[in-house]
């Protein structure tokens, strides 16, 4: 395909994608990246530096990634002509299947809508999978941060990222808010006159194909529980449904029966026999469990708002966003990006730590099935850790730590693999 701006690598081949949905990996694949707003220009060549070494040093040459930049956000907008969100980015990422990117800016209270979410929903990325780790030595503000190991499965397409809202005093405002008045009997809106309305969309195929996810990773990585995390005592028909919908699914789908008399459901692994709990937990709630009680929790499924502030909850746990991972999945296509954001204030400082980005690099790894690629990421990132050799985010925290740049981190990391 002829694109405007995207120079696809002279080699490299396209990684396919097979009826089941496994994926046929060439041992040069083309891999997508946008480098992302912000300390995008930072951590990006960085997670690639990373990443080739980890490659290279695994398969001894035999295998190598032919990355390909692709554009979204402020470079986009300067290429494309003021277009932040090219159609041509989409086209390459359906093409290749298999993309990473950088953090991308979005406005508070105005301007344009999310690009992250754009891309989640034009790609239909439904599940957003954020794991939760520890790694030794890693400064963290609770007393035992090995406790929390945790995979979040935050519903990625639907709830109020649907972006279905309505200025106050615009017109749109005004009639939806008269529609809800007259039409439904609503008369519990406190300021008619002046109030800005948003709506929040969950279905229960959006619920279900996410929870399908969430209960298949207990099964493949034999876990113990899948927590279903929602405020359905007060949003009855969106998350409370979520709940009801994930625990009907356990049932219908995974044999699971109610355990003394429900609402918890359990279930058989079928690959090792040992038992799953799916149990569910109120939101608020859960932000005291996590620091309470870390170890009762292992997988959990939740909506797309309260995967967001978990995410940055629990990422604080282990050491903060500096290492927080993540992937957006479909069912055949995987954009991985970290946690954070574009962090402004750091832009361009070479200071940064690139280890979410890094980390979100070694899920992609073990999604193309180079393990090895990834353990050696893992032993780096280890290493460089317990050397206390490590970017400011952890150097502050720690005692006798040496203190590195974002790009020195990287090179720690690879000295160590
Ligand atoms: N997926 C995406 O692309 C995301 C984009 N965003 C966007 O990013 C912009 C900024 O958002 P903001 O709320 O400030 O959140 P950020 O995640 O960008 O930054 C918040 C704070 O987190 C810490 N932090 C973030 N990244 C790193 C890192 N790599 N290493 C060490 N510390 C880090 C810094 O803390 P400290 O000050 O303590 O050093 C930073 O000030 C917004 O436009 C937002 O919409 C936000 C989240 C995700
Ligand atoms: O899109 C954004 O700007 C924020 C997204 C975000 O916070 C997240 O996905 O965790
Ligand atoms: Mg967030």
């Amino acid at each position: 395909m002829a694109y405007k701006h995207i120079k696809v690598p002279e080699t490299g081949e396209t990684i396919t994608v097979n009826a089941d949905h496994s994926l046929t990996v060439p041992d040069n694949p083309i891999i997508p990246f946008i480098e992302g707003d912000g300390i995008g220009v930072d951590i990006s060549p960085v997670m690639i530096d990373v990443v080739d070494a980890a490659v290279d040093k695994a398969y001894g040459g035999d295998k190598k990634i032919s990355w390909m930049e692709i554009y979204t956000g402020e470079k986009a907008a300067e290429l494309y002509d003021g277009d932040w969100f090219p159609e041509e980015t989409l086209d390459a990422i359906k093409t290749y299947s298999v993309a990473i990117k950088g953090p991308l800016t979005t406005p508070v209270g105005g301007g344009f809508r999310s690009l992250n979410v754009a891309l989640r929903q034009e790609l239909d990325l439904y599940t957003c999978q954020r794991p939760v780790r520890w790694f030794e030595g890693v400064p963290s503000p609770v007393k035992n941060p090995g406790d929390c190991d945790m995979v979040i499965f935050r519903e990625n397409s639907e709830d109020i990222y649907a972006g279905i809202e309505y200025q106050a005093d615009s017109p749109e405002a005004k009639k939806v808010v008269d529609f809800l008045r007259n039409e439904m009997g609503a008369t519990k809106i406190r300021f008619p006159e002046n109030v800005g309305i948003g709506i929040k969309p969950v279905s229960e195929e959006g619920t279900k194909r996410l929870v399908r996810k969430a209960i298949q990773y207990a099964i493949d990585q034999d876990l113990p529980s899948v927590t279903l995390v929602h405020k359905g005592n007060i949003m009855k028909f969106t998350e409370g449904a979520f709940r009801d919908w994930g625990y009907e699914l356990a049932q219908e789908e995974f044999g699971g029966t109610l355990l003394d008399g429900g609402p918890w459901v359990t279930m058989k692994n079928p690959r090792t026999g040992s038992d799953i709990v799916i149990k569910d937990v109120i939101a608020d709630a859960m932000l005291q469990q996590i620091l309470t009680r870390p170890r009762d929790y292992s997988v959990v499924a939740t909506l797309n708002l309260n995967g967001d502030y978990l995410s940055d909850a629990l990422a604080a746990q282990v050491g903060g966003i500096g290492i927080a991972p993540g992937a957006n999945l479909s069912d055949t296509i995987g954009v991985f990006e970290a946690t954070h954001g574009t962090a402004p204030k750091y832009a361009g400082q070479d200071k940064v730590n690139p280890g979410s980005l890094i980390l979100s690099a070694e899920m992609m790894l073990r999604h193309l099935g180079w393990n090895e690629a990834a353990d050696l990421i893992i032993k780096g990132m280890n290493g460089a850790i317990q050397d206390k050799t490590v970017t400011y985010d952890f150097e502050r925290l720690m005692d006798d730590a040496k203190l590195l740049s974002c790009s020195e981190f990287g090179k720690a990391i690879v000295a160590k693999m």
